[in-house]
């Protein structure tokens, strides 16, 4: 007997039940009602589902979705709408008293006289979200310090000064370099230098607001952006980090480690380049000047 054979067992509506995943038809009415009007298969949540509800009336239900979740959906199915396109995203599913759980869509548009109709499959890909999670996390961050590394801190300096120049609101950064680091590492060793940078790391991160970042340039350097801040207040805050810094034990005795900053204030619509460049330029004059100390170039 050959493969083709081989008769098959399963009709559509026994295999549906069987896949990892819910096949569903969608539908926005032009006045936006929406409803669900077959949804079968399983894997997506362990909550029960009303199913006769959702073919009734599913705006209530995606209206629970939480944070950006549903303008986000909203939009991807608005968008699919207008250009005929298929809809693929994704979304958090957290009924009370369940396991939240991202699912992903992936379906496809349908013209009809009275708005849209949509088919398509939804699969929990809370697994894969996780690992997307976890890979980014690993490339945006300094493995010795757990701080965002350089790569992650241009990101969010792109970001800020776009916009800075959009609103015109200050930006300021900060370059800080321990000093004489390669004599701490020679006098206690590389692991107590590992320490230094670790705990440096947690004391300075814990000095800021939350929503500044420090980052882990590489070896002893570091870069911190203050948003809503203007080069007076870095200034200011600069020197208050230089004075912690200097006056905590790092275990090796008060004073042994100290910082040279240099700050700089974003100006409008200048090139990020310029900006780290002239924040260089002043942390070079700090460690001229003599070191544990603050510079600004005017
Ligand atoms: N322990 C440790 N040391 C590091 C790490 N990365 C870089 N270094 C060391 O940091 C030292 C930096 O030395 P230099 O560039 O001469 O700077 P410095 O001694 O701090 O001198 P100034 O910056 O001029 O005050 C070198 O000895 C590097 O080996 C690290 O991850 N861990």
């Amino acid at each position: 007997m050959s493969v083709n054979d081989i008769p098959l067992s399963l009709n559509a509506e026994q295999l549906i039940s069987q896949i990892p995943g819910v096949v569903f038809q969608f539908f926005r009415h032009h006045n936006g009602h929406m409803s669900i009007p077959f949804m079968e298969g399983a894997g997506v949540t362990s909550a029960p589902i009303d199913r006769d509800q959702l073919a009734e009336d599913a705006n209530t239900a995606l209206e629970q979705l939480t944070g950006a979740d549903y303008p986000k959906l909203m939009s991807a199915i608005e968008r699919s709408a207008q250009g005929m396109l298929p809809l693929a995203t994704r979304f958090r599913l957290a009924p009370p008293g369940h396991k939240a759980k991202w699912i992903g869509v992936s379906a496809t548009p349908e013209p009809m006289p009275n708005g849209v109709r949509w088919h398509g499959i939804m699969m929990d890909i809370s697994d894969q979200v996780s690992e997307e999670q976890r890979l980014r996390k690993l490339c945006d961050t300094d493995p010795l310090t757990s701080l965002p590394n350089r790569r992650k801190l241009m990101v969010q300096l792109t970001h800020l000064a776009s916009l800075s120049s959009r609103h015109g609101t200050p930006l300021s950064i900060m370059m800080l370099d321990i000093d004489h680091f390669k004599h701490i590492n020679d006098r206690w060793g590389h692991l107590q230098g590992d320490d230094v940078l670790k705990r440096l790391a947690t004391l300075a991160q814990s000095l800021l607001r939350s929503e500044d970042m420090i980052a882990r340039l590489g070896g002893e350097e570091f870069m911190a952006l203050l948003p809503l801040t203007p080069v007076k207040q870095c200034h200011q805050l600069a020197d208050r980090l230089r004075h912690q810094i200097a006056e905590h034990d790092f275990g090796i005795g008060v004073g042994k480690v100290t910082l040279s900053i240099g700050v700089a204030e974003y100006r409008c619509g200048e090139p990020i380049a310029s900006l780290i460049e002239r924040a260089d330029q002043a942390l070079y004059s700090a460690k001229d000047v003599g070191r544990d100390c603050v510079c600004l170039l005017s």
